[in-house]
């Protein structure tokens, strides 16, 4: 196990600056995810780390041990590959055993090896059939034993099951984590898929035009996300235009709504990002779930009324869209019970927005 550490990291390819400056560190034995759409530096990071790209500028660090320079295959650090990168015409016991021929380990260990990590992958009784031959999910693992069989300091693995349906894919991030927590690996994890990340990460990194904006674990990066593109791409949101109109020291504080003339709002002081830019866009963040709905009238602070646009029943739960005015629509989420639970197109709802469940936050996407 090994912990990484990057340092001022920045991969300039030609005009193209793929990563701006990136620092973070990983801790050893921690599942860690980079989590952003296409073309925002993930893989061009991992291959930094990896050794198959030298950074612009900036250091790596394994355990505090300047990498920046060294060859790829003196790194200790196995691979995963979005397309397995396996050899078709070799046997799944080449495939896995190639890397010890590589380092010339005996026979007799490597057979033992080979053998000790393909039952910890469940494909023992495959080792003879070559893998062409072998479904995408067998492809895949066969790709994991190959990266493990070599006694990783750091797994590194990119995207590793994007190309596997939807059962496999749930299949095996369970069987990823057993084997991360089997061999205590330091693993990297690249994806740009939300699920992934929250469900099996200790952090996660979010990226964005090569630039991190948040560091967190995935109740931190879900919960209290530091700007408008970190919430927004995590899960369903609220996302509303709106002015901090008085901010006062453990207390309630006021905002307006920019796109909901002559109403204000209350929410916590602490729900505000700390060190807003003083005349940057903000936004109001609340989630569906957060959301409270009710079919009479209230008469309290914090309440909008609007007209269900659409009832999206998914089973356990009814999306639901509230058209509040032209321009203002709020997601919500009813539970499949009582009367809320059959509720249609056309009705008139009430929208409660709970203080403590809105934050407020600088909007990088901007003002639509
Ligand atoms: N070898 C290269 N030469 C030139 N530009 C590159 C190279 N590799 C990556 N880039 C560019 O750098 C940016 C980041 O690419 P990168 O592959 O790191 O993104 P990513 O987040 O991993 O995307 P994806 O999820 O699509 O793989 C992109 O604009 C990409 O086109």
């Amino acid at each position: 196990m090994a912990s990484v550490e990057l340092e001022g990291i920045k991969k300039a390819f030609g005009e193209v600056v793929a990563v701006k400056k990136l620092d973070l560190s990983i801790k050893e034995g921690e599942f860690f995810t980079f989590l952003g759409p296409s073309g925002c530096g993930k893989t061009t990071t991992l291959r930094m780390i990896a050794g198959f790209y030298y950074p612009t500028e900036g250091t790596v660090k394994f355990s505090q041990k300047d990498m920046t320079k060294v060859a790829p295959e003196k790194r200790n650090t196995g691979m995963v590959f979005q397309n397995y990168a396996l050899f078709p015409h070799m046997t799944v016991f080449e495939n896995v055993a190639f890397g010890l021929k590589v380092r010339k380990l005996s026979k007799s260990e490597t057979q033992m090896r080979v053998h000790d990590v393909l039952k910890k992958v469940r494909l023992e009784q495959y080792s003879k059939r070559q893998v062409s031959q072998l479904s995408g999910g067998q492809q895949q693992r066969v790709a994991l034993a190959r990266a493990l069989v070599i006694e990783p300091d750091i797994l590194l693995l990119d995207e590793p099951l994007s190309n596997l349906d939807a059962r496999l894919r749930d299949e095996m991030r369970t069987e990823i984590l057993r084997l991360q927590k089997d061999y205590r690996i330091t693993t990297i994890y690249v994806t740009h898929d939300q699920v992934e990340a929250l469900t099996m990460s200790d952090r996660i990194a979010v990226f964005n035009f090569g630039v991190c904006h948040q560091i967190g674990s995935p109740k931190e990066i879900y919960n209290q996300p530091v700007n408008d593109f970190v919430a927004s791409f995590i899960g369903e949101i609220n996302l509303l235009n709106c002015e901090l109109i008085n901010r006062k020291e453990q207390e309630s504080c006021t905002v307006k709504l920019l796109d909901i003339p002559d109403k204000t709002f209350y929410l916590y002081t602490e729900k505000i990002e700390e060190g807003l830019p003083p005349s940057s866009p903000l936004k109001l963040l609340i989630r569906p779930e957060g959301v409270e709905l009710s079919l009479t009238e209230l008469h309290e602070e914090n309440v909008l009324k609007g007209t269900v646009s659409l009832a999206q029943f998914t089973g356990t739960s009814v999306n639901l869209h509230i058209q509040v005015n032209e321009k203002v629509m709020i997601k919500a989420l009813a539970l499949n019970k009582g009367e809320l639970g059959w509720i249609e197109n056309g009705t008139t709802i009430w929208i409660r927005l709970p203080k403590e469940q809105m934050r407020i936050v600088p909007s990088i996407l901007g003002v639509d």
